[in-house]
């Protein structure tokens, strides 16, 4: 490569990068003024957030990937609401957690992110207006659904106003370079399992293994005790300094969990979007399918369905139901009114827009 031309590229380079900063002010100037005529209300619109992501990757013509250019768009979006006003979001810590990497890859790296013991607790500083919102665990494409946070969405205050869909990668995190000498692994008991065969194909059997209450814990210990390893993500390996000794040690390459992002606020239509509904049914023959054939009538479209025991009567069950579209539509109001009419409960736990990144 001869140097005049590496020379003439970098130049190039520069000068578009001193344009790149003057627009990324500018951009952020309108933001503010945004955040002036906002008054001092709500900042965060998420069906905005949405349109944004959605319209450059229809936008883009490469050679960038759609997914790196909406990643750096998230970020830029992220700067430009923290000058408006800067947003703190409560999630399952320690630091580390898949928790916060959700959050982080729905509020980018300018929100602030606050670490709570339990995910009760991140309900509870949001609800007290110690947070702006919880991105909370709301299933898991291997294990299931997550029932705590379930069951806090049936009498929380708060509304639904996004989801973010996280892969989870899971990588042996260590101190030392080698598997050599390791006697222990720590992680959260569902990583645990979704690493089974690998840990069955790849680490001596007399390695025991440990179950503690997150994989950022687990990554806190390896670090301590050069005997132990621990199964965590990229954030937890990043947070305690670990060796990614082999990545992406998940069975199931799919492995996908959803999150919910709740605070005190309805969520305008962003021309594409979920309404999540939590309601109850007798038990008795065919009633499920009764309470359900509202959404057929209407042509709504069911994303989701999780049962679920409600905990204020015995044999009496709570179905959540996620559905397309939003409670401005017609045909949504038209499939609450039917539903209100046959059930004996229905919470519309909120609209949002359907997960961009
Ligand atoms: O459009 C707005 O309401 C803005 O405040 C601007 C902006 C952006 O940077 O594009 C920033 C924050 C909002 O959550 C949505 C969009």
């Amino acid at each position: 490569m001869s140097d005049e031309i590496l020379k003439s590229h970098r130049d190039a380079i520069d000068a578009l990068d001193a344009q790149i900063l003057a627009m990324l002010n500018q951009r952020a100037g309108h933001a503010r003024a945004i955040g002036e005529l906002k008054g001092g209300g709500l900042v965060y619109r998420p069906e905005r957030e949405a349109q944004v992501l959605a319209r450059i990757k229809q936008l883009n013509s490469g050679p960038l990937p759609d997914e790196s250019v909406a990643k750096l768009f998230r970020e830029i979006m992220s700067a430009c609401l923290s000058i408006e006003r800067p947003l703190t979001i409560a999630y399952l810590g320690p630091e580390g957690t898949f928790s916060q990497s959700a959050a982080i890859k729905q509020f980018g790296h300018a929100a602030v992110t606050q670490a709570c013991a339990s995910i009760d607790e991140a309900f509870r500083v949001v609800e007290a207006g110690a947070a702006d919102y919880v991105v909370a665990p709301v299933e898991n494409s291997t294990e299931g659904a997550v029932g705590r946070t379930l069951d806090l969405m049936v009498s929380t205050p708060l509304k639904v106003c996004g989801e973010v869909e996280l892969r989870i990668h899971h990588h042996l995190l260590r101190r030392e370079a080698g598997l050599a000498g390791i006697r222990r692994v720590y992680s959260h008991a569902q990583s645990l399992a979704q690493c089974h065969e690998w840990l069955n194909d790849n680490l001596p059997v007399e390695v025991e293994r440990v179950s503690v209450s997150s994989n950022a814990e687990a990554a806190r210990l390896a670090s301590l005790d050069a005997h132990c390893a621990a199964i965590a993500g990229d954030a937890a390996a990043e947070r305690f300094g670990l060796h990614k000794l082999a990545e992406n040690i998940e069975d199931e390459p799919n492995n996908t969990t959803r999150f919910l992002v709740l605070g005190y606020h309805d969520t305008n239509a962003s021309g594409r979007d979920k309404t999540s509904l939590v309601m109850s049914a007798q038990n008795k023959p065919g009633a499920v399918h009764q309470l359900l054939s509202p959404l057929a009538e209407n042509g709504v479209s069911m994303t989701k369905f999780e049962s679920r025991p409600s905990r204020t009567g015995l044999w009496e069950y709570l179905f959540f139901v996620d559905i397309e579209g939003h409670t401005s539509e017609a045909r949504v109001q038209n499939t609450l009114e039917a539903l209100r009419e046959r059930a004996a409960f229905v919470k519309v736990l909120g609209a949002y827009p359907v997960a961009v990144l």
